[in-house]
């Protein structure tokens, strides 16, 4: 989709509207128009698109991204706001650090799984975060779980898949005759009993004196659960599994591809890192403000190839007029990230991948606080403080061991090769392989490995 409405804005200007059997589409792909309307107006467009299958019939409703605006959402978001604000996210700083240092050592030892370092790095990060638990191998069965729910409620998000999406009629059939419905009542009931197991062992634990800061423990005191129901903050606190696994780990994998590709920029930031850390440890958080070229690599890399390119779709609450607009209530309205960054007004030459754009006195004021990637307005990404600290962890400590070189094949990656898992768009398969910087970079990784083995024993359960 993205590639056609990049085509329709060439044709039909920043702004477009379609429609789709009886639902009406705008697209927004300019920054002012985005921000009047769904930074500015949030009270009217802060919905999502109706989802009959996924959310109301396989999610009972409870899934939080893709609830309508109003009561049920907001308590939903203050949960995602205590675990995942600015100040909640440094209690996993710990974690991320811990799992950083092992990935360092997998690449170190080039086991060849390279892919499933970085995902088990993020996924254990998630569940950290989730519940204060650590995955040690992705064969995990708690991890096997919540792949299998986040499957099933992408599968039924694919447009034409169910009549009843674009029939909702059909929902006034007696229960017994709508035929759609048996399999995913029984997907729903599997998922609702893995996601209420975990909360339990979490209180179970918490009961015995264990306890880790994560979503769970937080809902457990000073009134957090917001009188929601069990299952009602079971389903909210595992929603980081569906949205923040797939776009951390592609935003890994296209910070290597950029870096791959622009070795002289690389070595910029590489420099940075050198001064600022030095050979006898890993970089840490506490060095996270005195590197901001790494921190312009990285809000470069969100910004050359958002994870998110259409966002998820907005809704209007109600009737509105923009720019001799009239825009119905229920409308979906997509900000298009993948058009605001490529935008030449905001990113000049920006097929270009130039950290520096975000460095110097004359930035964009608009730029300062870039958060495009994440979405907009009262639905802006609640994770973007976790994903953002687990990026530059990562990125920083690999660029300060290793240098990036192509895989065995000597093949580059391609930064226009791409899929889409979902509504995540993740780099092409590809292969790359690392060389220690210095003798002290195998070192240390050693040194701190170990030590990460044991501190890490703390998350385990
Ligand atoms: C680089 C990684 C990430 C990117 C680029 C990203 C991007 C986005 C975008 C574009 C949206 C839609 C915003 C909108 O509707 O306007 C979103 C929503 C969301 N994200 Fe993220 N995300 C990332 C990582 C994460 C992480 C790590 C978590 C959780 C730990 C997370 C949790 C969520 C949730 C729960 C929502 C739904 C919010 C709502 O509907 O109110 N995301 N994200």
């Amino acid at each position: 989709m993205t590639d056609v409405f990049r085509q329709w804005r060439e044709e039909y200007g920043p702004l477009f509207s379609f429609t789709v059997g009886t639902r009406k589409t705008i697209v927004l792909n300019e920054l002012d128009a985005t921000t009047d309307l769904l930074d500015k107006r949030g009270d009217i467009y802060s919905s999502r698109p109706r989802l009959v299958v996924a959310h109301e019939i396989l999610s009972g409703g409870m899934r939080g991204l893709s609830m309508q605006y109003g009561d049920k959402w907001r308590k939903w978001r203050k949960i995602q706001h205590m675990g995942l604000n600015g100040r909640a996210v440094l209690a996993y700083c710990d974690h991320q650090t811990l799992e950083s240092t092992v990935v360092l050592r997998d690449l170190l030892q080039d086991t060849g799984k390279q892919e499933t370092s970085l995902q088990r790095f993020v996924t254990s990060v998630v569940l950290g975060i989730c519940y204060g638990y650590r995955v040690q191998n992705l064969e995990d069965p708690m991890v096997r779980a919540n792949y299998v729910a986040a499957i099933e409620y992408q599968k039924a998000n694919l447009p034409g898949r169910y009549l009843v999406e674009t029939w909702p009629i059909l929902l006034w059939l007696p229960r017994q005759l709508q035929w759609f419905r048996a399999p995913l009542e029984k997907a729903r009931a599997k998922d609702t009993n893995t996601y209420t197991t975990f909360l339990r062992r979490v209180k179970e634990r918490a009961h015995a004196g264990y306890s880790k800061d994560c979503m769970a423990t937080y809902t457990m005191t000073k009134g957090g659960d917001q009188g929601l129901s069990e299952v009602e903050v079971a389903y909210a606190v595992s929603a980081p599994f569906s949205a923040g696994i797939d776009t951390t780990m592609s935003t890994l994998r296209w910070a290597i591809v950029c870096a791959l590709l622009n070795p002289e920029i690389t070595k910029i930031a590489q420099a940075e890192i050198d001064a600022v850390v030095g050979r006898d440890r890993l970089p840490t958080f506490q060095d996270e403000a005195a590197l901001p070229y790494v921190a312009a690599f990285i809000k470069e890399v969100t910004r050359f190839r958002p994870v998110v390119p259409l966002a998820i779709p907005h809704a209007a609450t109600r009737d509105d007029t923009y720019r001799g607009y009239v825009i119905r209530k229920g409308t979906v309205v997509y900000g298009n990230i993948d058009a605001l960054t490529q935008d030449p007004t905001l990113f000049p030459e920006p097929h270009m991948f130039s950290p520096a754009r975000f460095l110097g006195k004359d930035v964009d004021p608009r730029l300062i606080d870039f958060t495009i990637p994440f979405g907009f307005g009262r639905r802006v990404c609640p994770g973007m403080h976790v994903a953002l600290k687990s990026t530059f962890i990562v990125i920083a400590r690999i660029l300060w061991a290793f240098d990036l070189l192509p895989g065995p094949d000597g093949v580059l990656p391609d930064a226009d090769a791409f899929t889409f898992l979902g509504l995540t768009r993740v780099p092409a398969p590809f292969r790359f392989s690392v060389r220690a910087r210095h003798p002290d970079a195998v070192r240390v990784i050693e040194e701190e490995g170990a030590e990460a083995d044991v501190r890490l024993k703390e998350w385990q359960y």
